[in-house]
């Protein structure tokens, strides 16, 4: 039997602004960098052990495992950064506050933005200078993998290959791994290993700095999952990012 586990990053200055985010390289707030390290003294507290740490490029998870790690004196594990474990791109919503575009085009539209699995936000203009077309950190891709918009769909279909081709034969081979990234990355993989039908991934929200256990067999097939500390805890910060959406 095998242990992952994903952690969604603390609290960010975006998410306390109520404000779209995506591939915007925002920091934690004081309240994400004490989730993160409540997360880290859980598992630590819990006895996990990490051989390997995988994390996003975006700040926001990258100082979420730093804070989780330093809480378990592991800062000296290896992380491997990807952009694949980006948020999922927001398009011309980022920056845009959520319950405002609810109060403009109502609660039923900006629940389709969030949460559809196929409809993906308005598009960037590739010029617009919230475009991540121009920065170093995406470097080594082609311009038009870097997104102008995604959909959850669009979020798999980045996110999985790269747990198949690299953190699943890092899982085989016996290493105990974590994941610091983001709400819909986590969305999208817990929707591949669970299974979880296209309309039924609409209900699924993720929690800021809660540690979530998986427990993979051989096949990597899960057995069950959980998240660590105060269930209800968990439930009730999960229902608190569903609403952030209302008007
Ligand atoms: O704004 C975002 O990038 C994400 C995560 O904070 O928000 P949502 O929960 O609305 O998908």
């Amino acid at each position: 039997m095998h242990k992952l586990v994903l952690i969604r990053h603390g609290e960010s200055t975006w998410n306390l602004e109520n404000r779209f985010t995506g591939w915007t390289d925002v920091d934690l707030t004081p309240t994400g960098v004490s989730q993160a390290m409540s997360a880290g003294k859980l598992l630590k507290a819990e006895g996990y052990e990490f051989d390997l740490a995988y994390t996003s490029v975006l700040k926001r998870a990258i100082h979420t495992l730093w804070y989780a790690l330093d809480e378990m004196d592991r800062t000296w594990l290896p992380v491997v950064k990807s952009w694949r474990l980006n948020e999922r791109h927001y398009g011309g919503l980022q920056g845009l506050n959520k319950a405002d575009m609810a109060k403009q085009y109502g609660d039923e539209q900006v629940l389709v933005w969030r949460r559809s699995y196929d409809t993906p936000p308005p598009a960037l203009e590739p010029t617009d200078p919230r475009s991540e077309r121009g920065d170093r950190r995406y470097a080594g891709l082609a311009p038009e993998q870097i997104p102008l918009t995604e959909c959850l769909k669009d979020t798999v279909a980045r996110v999985i290959p790269f747990w198949n081709d690299t953190i699943a034969p890092s899982i085989r081979s016996g290493q105990r791994v974590v994941i610091a990234a983001h709400g819909n990355s986590i969305r999208a993989l817990v929707k591949y290993l669970d299974g979880i039908a296209d309309d039924a991934i609409v209900g699924v929200n993720i929690p800021n700095g809660i540690p979530l256990v998986y427990e993979l067999d051989d096949d990597l097939k899960p057995i069950r999952h959980y998240y660590l500390g105060d269930a209800e805890a968990a439930a009730k910060a999960a229902a608190a990012v569903a609403s952030q959406g209302k008007a």
